[in-house]
């Protein structure tokens, strides 16, 4: 008997989070940097709030390296903290130094409300799940956001001049989508033999990370602080 093949499991997963992702590509924020015309003010503010976030995110791959079982995950979770504190981050230092904002100012930036709940989920998720529960929830941020990277890359006609061109270099680059992309099959392989029921709660964490996304973008665009 032929067995027949399985599709990867994070196809399963993109296809769950579909109209999340399209109402995330077509949110005003993001239609706004790919044609320019997002007020620097906004852009600015999302920066910073987008600092914080990343300095919370970056302890998710500290967590990864702990939960791996071997030493090439290790060495990737590692690269992955690396990359993101070094490279993904001078992306937000240069563009706030060019702006006037000094590095003191980003240090002390406080969370929104939504970024605390979005980062405050995946913390406790990584620190009680498993490794595979871990990834479930880092992975929409990377792969969305290379994903929208692309498409404005795609969409946007020329960067020359263009206002937000690093930012859609950096997330549209075969270095970020290769980093994703390292992600996804790692999950894929950790989902292999799984439960139906051990395969769902990874599939909430994906969908609920999702949705954080879409609200990230929706904050920095409407500006929800804390109300008092
Ligand atoms: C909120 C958010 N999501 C995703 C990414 C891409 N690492 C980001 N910088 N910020």
């Amino acid at each position: 008997m032929t067995k027949l093949k399985q599709e990867p499991f994070t196809e399963r997963l993109y296809k769950s989070v579909e109209p999340v992702w399209k109402h995330t590509h077509l949110h005003p924020f993001v239609q706004g940097i790919k044609d320019g015309s997002l007020p620097k003010e906004r852009f600015a503010y999302y920066m910073k709030q987008d600092y914080v976030y990343l300095k919370d995110y970056a302890k998710l791959f500290a967590f990864g390296a702990i939960k791996a079982k071997d030493a090439e995950t290790m060495t990737w979770f590692s690269s992955l903290l690396h990359e993101t504190l070094n490279t993904e981050m001078d992306l937000h230092r240069a563009y706030c130094s060019d702006i006037g904002i000094q590095s003191e100012e980003l240090e002390e930036e406080k969370a929104t409300p939504i970024n605390l709940a979005y980062t405050r989920y995946m913390l406790n998720a990584s620190q009680h799940g498993t490794l595979a529960e871990l990834i479930s929830c880092l992975l929409p941020c990377m792969w969305s956001y290379h994903e929208i990277g692309s498409a404005l890359k795609r969409e946007a006609g020329s960067l020359e001049d263009h206002p937000y061109a690093q930012w859609i270099e950096m997330y549209a680059s075969e270095e970020f989508g290769g980093l994703a992309q390292w992600l996804i099959n790692k999950l894929n392989r950790l989902a292999e033999g799984m439960t139906e029921q051990e395969l769902t709660v990874l599939e909430e964490h994906f969908l609920t990370t999702s949705r954080f996304e879409f609200m990230f973008w929706d904050m920095v665009y409407y500006g929800h602080e804390w109300p008092v």
